[in-house]
């Protein structure tokens, strides 16, 4: 379980704070989505618990452990995945090399694993001529779907993403969406997902509005 506790934050010369003392948990098996005006600060929380950042006040701690004492890099490394709209995959490689990457695996052995990711990948869609092609060659629907399962086969407890469907058409966000639902439900992640879709805000678990520097949990 994510906990925020006493999250207090303002920006330099801004007369007041973006929020206050805010108390929050994140379950583990469970889809959330956050909405709110744009400039609430949904971006800037993110970047707090996906550890990028740290706030003025208060603490954040998964399974009760302050990720003060997790350390950042740490935390970033291995707790958290993070899927930002612009898919940021390394894009002087394929789709498998990418997530081949992220495992840490080889060139040299680790059949078994190439293999697996190559079955990832085609269960999204991603056929293996397209998976070791460059990754900018791919549609943005299909980059998204790479860095989907990069986070879903990477060992982090918490699945963070901002807009993750921001670029995309009906047809693929709903297959991002079901991908998302997988990971919480099927892989036992905390998936924390910003977005300004209605439609995709709703097919959360627990929906969360930052409204008037409140966090309103539905
Ligand atoms: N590094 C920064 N320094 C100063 N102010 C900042 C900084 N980053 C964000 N802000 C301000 O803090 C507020 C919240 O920004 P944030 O990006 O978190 O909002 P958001 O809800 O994600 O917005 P959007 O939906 O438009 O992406 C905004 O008013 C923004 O201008």
């Amino acid at each position: 379980m994510l906990t925020v506790k006493n999250l207090t934050h303002w920006y330099g010369q801004a007369d007041k704070p973006l929020y206050e003392n805010v108390d929050l948990s994140f379950d583990s098996d469970k889809v959330y989505t956050i909405v709110g005006a744009s400039g609430s600060g949904k971006t800037t929380f993110l970047s707090f618990i996906a550890g990028l950042d740290k706030p003025q006040k208060g603490d954040i701690f998964l399974d009760g452990k302050n990720i003060k004492k997790i350390g950042a890099t740490n935390y970033r490394k291995h707790k958290v995945a993070i899927v930002f709209q612009q898919y940021n995959l390394l894009t002087y490689m394929s789709a498998l090399d990418n997530i081949l990457t992220a495992l840490s695996v080889t060139d040299s052995g680790h059949k078994g694993e190439k293999q697996y990711v190559l079955d990832s990948l085609k269960s999204v869609g991603i056929e293996e001529a397209d998976a070791k092609k460059n990754v900018q060659k791919l549609s943005g629907g299909q980059q998204q779907r790479v860095a989907i399962i990069r986070a879903m086969l990477v060992d982090a407890n918490i699945v963070i993403a901002d807009e993750p469907t921001g670029n995309l058409d009906g047809e693929n966000s709903a297959m991002i969406i079901k991908l998302f639902q997988d990971l919480a439900h099927e892989h036992h992640k905390t998936v924390i997902i910003v977005t300004h879709d209605p439609k995709i805000a709703d097919q959360g678990d627990v929906k969360i509005s930052l409204e008037d520097r409140e966090f309103v949990v539905a």
